[in-house]
Formats: structure tokens, sequence, C-alpha cells
């Protein structure tokens, strides 16, 4: 069966594009030719391509034609080759499309080398990386793809970047939505909510138009929770189970400092629960949380200290570092983000959980409806995941999480107008900062 596709000379012209099955078997020849590295020829962006079951022929080569130079394949990455070869090549999986927003930004300097090793979908999962820069940082973006490309990974097959979330988020399988405005000096956190709210009202409508129908969303880019209620109330062809907002990294704060306390090495404090907003209102449950199998209030017998010292150690840490570093957490939210999918994609550890900013439609815990919050979760492994029941509760945890809670109920009144809400109504109850801000 021989297929074909016109590639678009344009990012932004729309053109019939071959279906992932088929560049998975495409890429699957590639990957052969990529360790063989025989005798590649140039594909241009606006040539019809054919690849079958038992070869790819390589196009007619002409000069790749891209003013603009927005769309498409990037470099070594837009280059077939005219080799049969379909032996060593049936163990690898079907390749997927994952898609990075931010690309050109600090965290996803860390991240995309990540995903490209194989260091978080598996040495057997070959990936496509689709790369969504603004306007401003396409420049930047094409620097990010040359140093990808000089990293000759073998499971690396295809990297596009782009600014059209309409054209870089079709048939994404995940969806890693990082890019976001910082805040800058003056600005309310209203005036941010609306500004990144918008970002992620278009991609969330670019996601229900364009990606697979099973999409996973982890939304990055701050402020995080509410960006993803923006987010997935833009994508109702998408299941709200799929969007996540990252409170990973909080969570892993949260098992340092406790590990650090009860001076034992860091795998042994489990069952963490990051609840609520990732904002400086988070909280860090040190109720349920366990040190060697043991809840920590026996194993850490200074209550005080937890109550004071720890909490707001965590939700004031990214500060901290800013002040430290002169920028915000870029290694470390990479790394929780890698852990954040590795933890949906994996069954997790018997009697243990995760957290994640999820919707709380059906949540158990009498959370408000209709948030993105976070809460702890099990995954059987197959990108799905449910909430943690046995849990437990105090006055102190409910008071925080009841404090968190109003903070992103405040949110949502404030995007009413990009979740189809009705008229927005700003009345946050304080400026509460983002753990990143000072
Ligand atoms: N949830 C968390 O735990 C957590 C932790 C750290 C940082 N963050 C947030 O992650 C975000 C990114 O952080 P960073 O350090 O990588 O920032 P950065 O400024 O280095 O990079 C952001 C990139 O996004 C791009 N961008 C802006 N608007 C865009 C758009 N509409 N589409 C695509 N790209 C766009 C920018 O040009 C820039 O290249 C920030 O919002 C930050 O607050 C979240």
């Amino acid at each position: 069966m021989a297929v074909a596709a016109e590639l678009s000379p344009s990012s932004h012209t729309k053109s019939t594009r071959l279906s992932s099955s088929q560049l998975s078997l495409c890429s699957t020849h590639l990957s052969y030719l990529h360790r063989r590295a025989l005798r590649p020829v140039a594909r241009p962006r606006n040539a019809t391509i054919s690849c079958s079951v038992n070869q790819i022929q390589a196009p007619i080569a002409v000069q790749p034609e891209d003013p603009k130079g927005k769309s498409d394949c990037y470099g070594i990455f837009c280059l077939t080759y005219d080799l049969k070869a379909e032996e060593e090549t049936k163990s690898w999986k079907k390749l997927i499309n994952v898609a990075v927003s931010g690309a050109a930004g600090m965290i996803s300097n860390h991240l995309l080398f990540k995903l490209a090793s194989g260091e978080v979908f598996g040495p057997d999962q070959p990936i496509a990386l689709k790369l969504l820069g603004s306007e401003r940082s396409f420049q930047a973006l094409e620097g990010v793809a040359m140093e990808l490309e000089d990293s000759l990974f073998p499971l690396l097959r295809e990297v596009k970047i782009g600014i059209d979330p309409y054209e870089v988020f079709e048939d994404a399988k995940w969806a890693l939505l990082i890019g976001a405005k910082p805040r800058g000096p003056g600005m309310e956190r209203a005036g941010l909510l609306d500004i990144n709210g918008q970002i992620f009202a278009e991609q969330g409508k670019a996601l229900n138009a364009v990606a697979s129908r099973n999409v996973k969303v982890l939304v990055v880019g701050n402020p995080c929770n509410t960006n993803a209620l923006i987010c997935l109330k833009n994508a109702p062809n998408i299941p709200a189970k799929n969007f996540h907002a990252l409170t990973r990294l909080d969570e892993n704060r949260a098992k340092c400092q406790l590990a650090l306390k009860a001076g034992v090495f860091y795998d042994k404090v489990s069952n963490m629960t990051i609840w609520g907003n990732h904002s400086t209102t988070q909280v860090p449950d040190f109720l349920n949380a366990k040190i060697n199998g043991l809840p920590v209030k026996e194993v850490i017998k200074d209550h005080k200290w937890l109550e004071e010292e720890f909490t707001e150690k965590v939700q004031k840490r990214g500060g901290v570092l800013i002040q430290k570093w002169g920028r915000s957490s870029a290694a470390s939210t990479a790394v929780s983000i890698v852990d954040a999918i590795k933890s949906l994609i994996t069954p997790t550890p018997e009697g243990d959980w995760f957290s994640s900013g999820v919707y709380t439609n059906g949540n158990p815990y009498g959370i408000a409806q209709d948030i993105v919050f976070s809460m702890p979760c099990r995954s059987k492994g197959d990108g799905d995941y449910e909430l943690v029941k046995d849990i437990i509760f105090d006055d102190y945890l409910l008071k925080r999480i009841a404090k968190s809670e109003a903070e992103l109920l405040a949110e949502k009144r404030c995007v009413a107008h990009l979740t189809g809400d009705g008229v927005a109504f700003c009345d946050l109850p304080e400026d509460t900062m983002l753990p990143g801000e000072m």
C-alpha cells in the first residue's frame, strides 16, 4: 500500500498530511536509516512524499521554499531516504506526537532533550516533537531545533517548529503547554490571568480541532490551574479528565523538605499530596504523607515545624530560588514534568500516589466542582488516573484547603469571559503570588 501527501509550503496553509500511522511507517524506515546513516535525500517542504511498507521513495529534490521558515519539519528532520529496509525495525513502537509550547524557553531547554533521549517514554518509543513558539521566540526555536539535530537522538524522528497551534498540535498525543507570559513589574494577578488565559483559550480550541481525541494535556504555564481550566473549557471534545496542571514540582519540593527534617533519603517519603492551587496558597499535606511507611507526624515530632515552617518553605521555595539564581526554576521543573508524565504511563506503586492538578467534577473530598485543583491520584499506567479515596482530614488541613479553593474560585470568576461562563468579575481574595514570584 503506498500513500502520498502534499506538504504545505506555508505554516498557515492547511494541507493533506500523512496520518500518524503512515508517518510512523515512514519514520520506522527513517530510524533504520538514521542508524545506518545512508544516503539521505532532502525532502522539500512542498513536494509529494511517497512511502510504502517496503520502501520510501525519495522525492525529486527541490530547494525548500519557505520565506518565513515558520512551518513544517526542521533541517535534518526533513530528510527521507531511499532504502528498502524493514528488518531490525519491528521492535519499535508506533511513533507518537508530542507537542511542546514555549519550546524556546528555559524549562523546555531541559525538557526537550529528556523527551528526545527516551528518558520519558522509553527506549523503544520513537517520538515526533512538535514545537510551538511565539513570533518573538521563533529564531530561538530554530536554535533549539539545531541543537536537537546535533544530538543525533535515535528515537527522535521528526521535529517541527511553528507558531500556529492549529498546525503544531495536529495529532498530538501529548501536549505540554509551557509557553506563557511572565508577570511583568506592577502587573496584578488579574492581569496575568487575562493575558495568559487568552493564550490557553486559543490553545484549547486548537487542541479541540486537531489533536488526538485522547490527547493528554499538561499545563505548566502560570497560573497553571486556571490556565488548565480555560484550556479544557475550550476543548469540549476532549475529556476534561485529560487535562492536568503541574503541581509535581511542589510535591517534589515537599518530599525533599520532609526527608531533610527526618534525616532520611528522599525516596523514603511517599504519599505526598499537594492540595489546591500552584500558588502560595497550596497545601503540602503532612497528615497523609509517610516516611518509611509511617505517618510523618510519628516520625517528625516537631509538629510546630510541620505546620509553620514546612508549609511555608514549600510554598515559597520558588521565590527563594529566584533570589539565589536570578531566574526561576527550570531544570527541576523539567524533571517534575518528566515525573508527572511517567506517573501517568507507569502503574503507581502499591499504596502510594502522586499529586496533579485535575478537574474537580466528581471528586470525593467535597471540593467545589468545576475548577482544576491539585489532588492525590493513582494510575494504572494507561495515561488515565483515579482519585485516591482513603484520605484523612483534620481541621488544619481542611482550613488550608478551603483557602486555596476560595482562591481558585475567585480566579475562575476572573476568567469567566474565557471559559464561556459569562462576564468576568475579578474579586481575588488577595494578590497571592505564584511559587516562583517574590
Ligand atoms: N507549574 C509549575 O510548577 C511551574 C514551574 C516553573 C515555571 N512555571 C511556568 O512555566 C512558564 C514557562 O517558564 P520558563 O521558565 O520556561 O519561561 P521562559 O520565559 O523561559 O519561556 C517561555 C517561552 O514561551 C514563549 N511563549 C510566550 N507566549 C507563547 C505562546 N502564546 N505560544 C507559545 N510560546 C509562547 C516565550 O516566547 C518563551 O520562549 C511560566 O509561566 C512559568 O511561570 C510553572
